[in-house]
C-alpha cells in the first residue's frame, strides 16, 4: 500500500489513457504523472497517416506499459485497478489500497460488451472485447459446427468475413447487413462481391441521382478487467482457424430478434436460439455482437451525470460534471452541443481524440491557459476495412439527423467501388466512400466549407470529368 502525490492521474491501459499519458508527457514533462492500468499490457498508437486534414488511419499496437515509463521519465504506473474516487479530497483508491492524490484526473476506463439479455444463462454466449475474449471465440470455433452471430455492426460483420468452415447464421434486426457503417445499397454492393467472389473486372458503372422528399418512402437505395478493446486487424486471428473444405453456408436471417436460449443436453446442438418469429436455431455456441457500454465499474463518494447510454457525461473539454474529473474514450458521453457533421460513435479514432482533448484542457487547467477544442470534432470521420475494401465514413454518412429532405449522389462499380454523396440544399452533408476513390479530400473540403453544389450535381460523380479542376 501507498501514497502517490500526482499532478495528473490517468486510469485505464487502452487507445485512450495511453494517448492522454502521452500527450501530458509531452505537454508538461516536469510534472508528475501517474497512469492506473489493471493490465501489464497497454494499446498505443503508431504509423499515423493522415487522408486529409481530419482523416486519420494508424495502427493500434500492445506494448509492455513499462516501455512506456522508459520513454516518459515523469511517469510513474500503478498496476492495479481503480475502485473509489473521493472527489472531495481528490484522491482516488485502487483495489490493492494504494491511495493516489490527483490536481486533475482523466477516466478512460472503456467499454464492456453488452450482451443479450439471456447472455448469464450460458458460457456458450460470447462477447468480443479483448485479447482473451478471442482466445475464448477461437477454441469455439475450432470445435464448433453451427454458430449463430447476433448484431449488425462492426464486430458482427468482420466475425461474418473473416471466419470460414463453420455453418454462420447472422441474425440481425434490420433489413441490410452491416447498418451501423453502410446503407442498403452498400450492403448490396457487398453482398454482390459475396456472391462474384471470381471478379468480372470491367462492370459497367451506375451513376444514379435520386432526391427524397417529405413524401419518399427511404428505401430504394440504399467483467471483468482484462486487457483493452482490441485493435482493427483483431479478426486476422481468425482465419485460417480451420480447414476451409468444412461447411460454410451463411445464412443471413433479417428483422428479428433472439426471444430466448436455452442449453440443453439432449438435442445434437447444445444451444437452442429462439428466434422472435418463432423460428427455433441449435447451434454450437452464440457470439452476441451487440454494442459496448461505457465501464464505470468503480464508485464515487459523488455521482459525476451521465449520458442516456451510463457514459460519464463530459463537455467539449472533455471534464465531466466534477471539477477537475476528465474523461475520454469509450467510458465518457459526448453531451456538448456537436458541430453539424460530428457524432459520437465508439471508435478508436475518437478514443484517440478525446483523449487528446482532455489531456490538453487538463494542462490548460493546471497551467491556467485557455484551450479551445480540437478542430477534428467539426467532422465525423471514420476509416476501416469492411468486408476486404476500405470504408471511409464521412459526416452524416447515412443522412443522420436530415429527415427526408436530402439527396444523394451515387456512383457504383460492381467489385470496385460504391461512392455515395448526401446532399442537402445543394451542399454535401456526408459520404460513403468504399473502395479506392481517392475523393476523401474532396468530400472533406466539400462539407467542411458548405459549398453549393447544386451546379455540379449532374457530373460531381461522372468518372469521365477530373471534379478536382472545378475547384482550382
Ligand atoms: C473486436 C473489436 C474490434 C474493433 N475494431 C475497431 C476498428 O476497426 N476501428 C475502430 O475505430 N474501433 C474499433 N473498435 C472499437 C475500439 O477498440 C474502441 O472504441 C477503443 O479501443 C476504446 O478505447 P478506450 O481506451 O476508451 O477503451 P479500452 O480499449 O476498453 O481500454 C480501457 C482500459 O481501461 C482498463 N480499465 C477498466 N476499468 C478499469 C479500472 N477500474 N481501473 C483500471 N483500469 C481499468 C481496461 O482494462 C482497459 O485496459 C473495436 C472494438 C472491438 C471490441
Ligand atoms: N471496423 C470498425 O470500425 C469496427 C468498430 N467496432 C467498434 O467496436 C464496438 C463494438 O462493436 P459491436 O458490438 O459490433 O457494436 P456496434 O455498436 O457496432 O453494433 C451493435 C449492433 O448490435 C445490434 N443490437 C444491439 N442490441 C441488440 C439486440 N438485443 N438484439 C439484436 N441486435 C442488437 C445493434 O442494432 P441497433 O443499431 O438497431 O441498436 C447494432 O447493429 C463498437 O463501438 C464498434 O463501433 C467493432 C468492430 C469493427
Amino acid at each position: 500500500m501507498s501514497e502517490i502525490e500526482a499532478t495528473y492521474l490517468v486510469v485505464g491501459g487502452g487507445i485512450a489513457g495511453v494517448t492522454c499519458v502521452e500527450t501530458l508527457a509531452i505537454l508538461h514533462p516536469e510534472e508528475t504523472l501517474v497512469l492506473i492500468t489493471a493490465s501489464s499490457l497497454v494499446k498505443n498508437v503508431s504509423n499515423v497517416s493522415f487522408f486529409a486534414k481530419t482523416i486519420v488511419k494508424f495502427d493500434v499496437n500492445e506494448t509492455e506499459a513499462s516501455s512506456l515509463m522508459r520513454i516518459h521519465p515523469n511517469l510513474k504506473i500503478v498496476f492495479d485497478s481503480l475502485k473509489h474516487v473521493d472527489t472531495k479530497t481528490q484522491i482516488a483508491y485502487t483495489h490493492a489500497g494504494d491511495k493516489i492524490k490527483y490536481k486533475v484526473m482523466c477516466i478512460c476506463t472503456g467499454g464492456i460488451p453488452r450482451l443479450i439479455r439471456d447472455s448469464h444463462k450460458s458460457k456458450r454466449i460470447l462477447g468480443i472485447r479483448d485479447t482473451e475474449s478471442v482466445k475464448e471465440f477461437q477454441e469455439k470455433l475450432r470445435m464448433g459446427r453451427r454458430m449463430v452471430v447476433v448484431g449488425n455492426g462492426g464486430i458482427a460483420s468482420e466475425i461474418v468475413h473473416a471466419t470460414s468452415g463453420i455453418q454462420k447464421i447472422w441474425v440481425i434486426r434490420d433489413d441490410y447487413i452491416s447498418a451501423t457503417f453502410i446503407d442498403p445499397g452498400a450492403a448490396e454492393f457487398f453482398q454482390n462481391t459475396f456472391k462474384n467472389k471470381e471478379v468480372q473486372p470491367e462492370q459497367k458503372t451506375v451513376l444514379r441521382r435520386h432526391i427524397f422528399s417529405e413524401e419518399d418512402q427511404v428505401v430504394s437505395l440504399n467483467k471483468d478487467l482484462k486487457s483493452a478493446a482490441l485493435g482493427p486487424d483483431w479478426y486476422r486471428k481468425l482465419e485460417g482457424i480451420k480447414d476451409d473444405k468444412g461447411v460454410q453456408e451463411l445464412e443471413t436471417i433479417y428483422k428479428v430478434e433472439i426471444n430466448s436460449v436455452e442449453e440443453t443436453s439432449d438435442k445434437e446442438y447444445p444451444l437452442q436460439v429462439l428466434l422472435s418469429n418463432g423460428r427455433t436455431i441449435e447451434c454450437d455456441f452464440l457470439v452476441s455482437a451487440t454494442g459496448v457500454e461505457p465501464a464505470v465499474n468503480f464508485s464515487w463518494d459523488k455521482e459525476p451525470l451521465k449520458g442516456p447510454d451510463g457514459g460519464l457525461a463530459v463537455n467539449e473539454f472533455q471534464e465531466t460534471s466534477i471539477e477537475n474529473v476528465y474523461a475520454a474514450g469509450d467510458v465518457a458521453h459526448a453531451a456538448w452541443d456537436h458541430a453539424p457533421h460530428w457524432f459520437q460513435l465508439r471508435l478508436w479514432t475518437q478514443a484517440r481524440q478525446m483523449a487528446g482533448m482532455a489531456a490538453k484542457a487538463m494542462h490548460g487547467k493546471i497551467s491556467n491557459e485557455e484551450v479551445l477544442q480540437d478542430f477534428c470534432f467539426e467532422l465525423f470521420t471514420h476509416c476501416t476495412t469492411l468486408f476486404g475494401y476500405q470504408v471511409i465514413l464521412l459526416g452524416k454518412y447515412n443522412a443522420q439527423g436530415l429527415g427526408r429532405d436530402y439527396e444523394i449522389l451515387l456512383r457504383m462499380t460492381p467489385n470496385k467501388e460504391y461512392i455515395k454523396l448526401v446532399l442537402q440544399n445543394g451542399k454535401l452533408q456526408g459520404a460513403i466512400l468504399i473502395g479506392e476513390t481517392d475523393l476523401e479530400e474532396m468530400c472533406e473540403n466539400l462539407i467542411l466549407d458548405q459549398l453549393d453544389l447544386t451546379p455540379l450535381a449532374d457530373h460531381i460523380l461522372d468518372p469521365d470529368i477530373d471534379i478536382d479542376d472545378y475547384f482550382d
